[in-house]
């Protein structure tokens, strides 16, 4: 049912408040992301990064507690998805077949520097500080192996990594912001040791403990306990809940500081990028946007007449959205790039053509409403990935949050997702608070600005569109009309500042728009 609106007035000088998030707790494994709270803008109004990624390192011995401390910082920071835990251990090298045999044999050596793929972890580890994506690889201790798989990780805000060789490699050491060592005797770690490999990796006693004065304790006492000279904080490896609530709450710091608000500024421009401020009114003049606008046909019109309308049923309103969307993309379509084709027809003559010159395409919608421009999209190109972002305002602070991210294979890959042209698809530009975050999100990927096409049904002229224009010039932006203005009101039901009664959260909402899209296409 679509919500209804009241307005609100708005107070220049009011500070944009906390998010409070709700957060869930859930039991992380290692190298996980949780994916259950979001994540607030982490670029400025500017649309650059604000800050890196903070990353923490937690060596010690083998059975010290490393993993322990990584799990029990994470959930006491409310295991919220944004903060992950690397572990060392996913970078163990590839082994040959005569290695894999001695290593079933207990001789092959694990616990030297060099059993760890330090360059691989170094690059993996520098771009998911760097906020990009990386795809980790995926290791077998029972059968002491690199899978054939990856895994994909983007989106982390603080990354705790955890290994025994964590702070050995001098270019890892350069990546931390933190640096841990879990400080344990000896004789529980062997316990500790003895207990898990014989439950978790598929081991009898005899072969940890074969493995143990072999590699395990030559190794602690030549290559890791030395690196603790390297920590800035030495963590008991029992009883150390105190060390991990001192460690937790600066974390916490780090995470408040990296979570950015603008998007009223992006709501109202002229408000906040006058002259006297240095910077120019960003213009909002039609023909300075550089918005593909469908040609005005009666048959365009009759369609958003329709689509406009508040009598209009779901039905229709499907049929038409649909209807819509492939013109949209249709349309769009002519912004990539086509080489001649030369063709012979059946009757045998030749005809001089054109074929679309691209290696990858794929869509990516922002969901909810960016779900109405799907079929069409799909209809339009035959075959194509589509993926999803699902950005949400924050209840309180109507800041976009990135709560999920499913993206197609051609963008998780960074050499794939540079050559690859994204259609993102989203049914509105309003404050263009979700268009900045989605473009964020594929320009961290690797994805070309220029190669970049927004397909709309409405843009607002006087809500961020100039902003998002200035900041990213080269992205296409297809849309099928232009409407003058937003206005902020509550969804019904929203309590707090100037709505005391009810529940909900603040909107913007366009004028005249077409309601709710996600809404009236779904529900
Ligand atoms: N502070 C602690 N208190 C109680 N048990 C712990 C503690 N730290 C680790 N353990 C237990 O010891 C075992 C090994 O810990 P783990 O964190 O996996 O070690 P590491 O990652 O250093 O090899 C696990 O079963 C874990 O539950
Ligand atoms: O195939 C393998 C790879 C590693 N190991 C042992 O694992 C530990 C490190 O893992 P922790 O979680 O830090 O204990 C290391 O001591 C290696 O000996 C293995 O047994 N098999």
């Amino acid at each position: 049912m679509p919500n209804s609106v009241r307005k609100h007035s708005f107070d220049e000088s009011e500070a944009p408040t906390e998010p409070s998030p709700q957060y869930l707790s859930l039991q992380p494994k290692k190298n996980t992301v949780l994916v259950s709270h979001g994540r607030p803008p982490w670029y400025g109004e500017d649309g650059k990064r604000t800050c890196d990624a903070y990353v923490v390192a937690v060596a010690g011995g083998s059975g010290s507690g490393k993993t322990h401390v990584a799990r029990q910082i994470v959930q006491s920071l409310g295991s919220i998805p944004t903060v992950i835990i690397l572990s060392q251990d996913s970078f163990y090298k590839y082994h040959t077949p005569e290695e894999l045999e001695l290593a079933h044999a207990n001789k092959l050596d694990f616990d030297h520097p060099d059993a760890i793929d330090m360059p691989l972890f170094a690059a993996c580890l520098a771009d998911l500080k760097a906020c990009k994506q990386t795809n980790i690889p995926v290791y077998s201790f029972v059968e002491h192996q690199r899978l054939p798989e990856t895994k994909y990780l983007y989106g982390a805000t603080i990354i705790i990594t955890e290994g025994i060789m964590a702070l050995h490699d001098p270019a890892l050491r350069e990546l931390y912001d933190l640096k841990v060592f879990v400080q344990c005797d000896s004789d529980l770690m062997l316990a500790r040791r003895i207990q898990r490999d014989v439950k978790e990796r598929g081991r009898s006693v005899e072969s940890v403990l074969d493995q143990y004065l072999r590699f395990v304790k030559p190794s602690y006492d030549n290559f890791v306990r030395p690196t603790a000279t390297y920590a800035d904080i030495i963590v008991p490896g029992s009883n150390n809940a105190v060390a991990i609530g001192l460690i937790s709450a600066h974390i916490r710091r780090q995470l408040d500081e990296r979570a950015n608000q603008f998007r009223k500024k992006l709501a109202i421009p002229h408000l906040y990028f006058s002259g006297g401020s240095g910077a120019s009114t960003p213009e909002s003049r039609l023909e300075d946007l550089d918005l593909k606008v469908l040609p005005q046909t009666p048959q365009l019109v009759g369609i958003y007449t329709i689509l406009r309308s508040k009598e209009t049923s779901r039905q229709d309103f499907v049929f038409f959205a649909d209807r819509l969307s492939t013109l949209l993309v249709e349309h769009a379509l002519q912004y990539l790039p086509y080489t001649d084709k030369t063709v012979t027809t059946p009757v045998g003559v030749v005809s001089h053509g054109k074929k679309l010159d691209v290696k990858n395409v794929c869509g990516v919608s922002v969901l909810r409403s960016g779900g109405a421009l799907e079929r069409g999209f799909r209809r339009v190109i035959n075959d194509v990935p589509v993926g999803s972002l699902l950005v949400q305002s924050d209840a309180t602070t109507g800041e976009p949050l990135l709560l999920h991210a499913m993206l197609p294979h051609c963008v998780r890959f960074r050499h794939l997702a540079e050559e690859s042209w994204v259609f993102l698809l989203d049914a509105q530009i309003g404050t263009a608070a979700a268009a900045f975050m989605s473009i964020r999100i594929l320009l961290d990927h690797g994805v070309r600005e220029d190669r970049i096409v927004f397909i709309t049904f409405l843009v607002a002229r006087g809500g961020g569109i100039s902003v998002l224009r200035r900041v990213f010039p080269q992205v296409t932006i297809v849309c099928g009309a232009v409407d003058d203005e937003m206005r902020e009101g509550w969804l019904e039901g929203y309590r707090g500042e100037g709505n005391p009664e009810g529940t909900g959260r603040p909107v913007w909402v366009m004028q005249p728009g077409m309601g709710q899209i996600g809404d009236r296409y779904y529900l």
